[in-house]
């Protein structure tokens, strides 16, 4: 069975433009609470969520503005300015060294940097052109990033995944399945969990962050009430679902 791990944000932000996810107002505590894949018991526990980084948050605006972006909304780009998050993204998957990972949408890189010092090798798929030169330029001297303009709902990932995985065994046969860990954009959030629960067989845990409502929706509702869709076979089918919510 597959680890999935769906970690949802409320937004609060004091920001650059209203598109902009930032750190700086982020709240203070972070819930965190585990659905088991039968959703019948919970747990909640309360992890402290320290203030962001001035580097990443520096470092983040600094090289988008060198390039005069502003966040499409249409792309979800709602960037994290906010490395403690980043942090806690890696830690849900257990981002170690030598885990090969999927970034979907890894915009200016931050949470990129997060899982290459953690010893990840990390396969990221971007759709905007210019996110892909400026977190090319930005891991040039990595040998432990790859990066591909692509829309991710259209890739293919599972062809991608195994002939990747097929080349990985033989240089490391022991190496273990591959893990998923992004800030997905929202407008594709829906597709990219259809698309990623099936592929139990390729990784061992998938950890996204979500949108608040988007998060509750995948987990809580009951069987035979309205809200109960399709997708909430998929995901009770397919996954152990933790929410983290904060
Ligand atoms: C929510 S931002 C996250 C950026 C970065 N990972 C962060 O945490 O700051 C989503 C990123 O996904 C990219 N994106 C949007 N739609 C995409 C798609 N269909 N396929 C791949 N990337 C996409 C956006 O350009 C953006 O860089």
């Amino acid at each position: 069975m597959m680890n999935a791990v769906i970690t949802s944000a409320t937004i609060n932000c004091n920001s650059l433009s209203p598109s902009w996810t930032c750190g700086d107002n982020s709240p203070s505590k972070l819930l965190l609470g585990e659905i088991s894949a039968a959703l019948s018991r919970r747990r909640t526990v309360k992890v402290s969520c320290g203030k962001s980084s001035p580097d990443d948050y520096h470092s983040t605006l600094k090289s988008l503005n060198s390039r005069g972006r502003f966040p499409r909304k249409s792309l979800g780009q709602h960037y994290m300015l906010n490395s403690d998050i980043n942090d806690q993204l890696a830690s849900a998957a257990d981002v170690k060294e030598g885990d090969f990972v999927l970034e979907i949408g890894p915009g200016t890189g931050s949470l990129t940097n997060v899982l290459i010092n953690l010893g990840a090798t990390v396969l990221a798929i971007e759709k905007d052109p210019h996110m892909v030169d400026l977190v090319s330029e930005r891991f040039a001297g990595s040998d432990k990033f790859k990066v591909l303009q692509e829309d991710f709902v259209k890739c293919h990932i599972r062809s991608h995944m195994l002939s990747i995985l097929e080349t990985r065994r033989l240089s490391h046969p022991d190496s273990a399945l591959a893990k998923v860990v992004s800030n997905l954009p929202f407008n594709i959030s829906t597709d990219v969990v259809k698309l990623l629960l099936p592929m139990g067989d390729i990784f061992s845990k998938v950890v996204l962050l979500l949108q608040d409502e988007a998060a509750l929706r995948l987990v809580e509702p009951a069987l035979r009430t309205s809200e109960y869709r399709p997708i909430n076979i998929l995901i009770n089918f397919y996954s152990g679902t933790y929410l983290f919510h904060y």
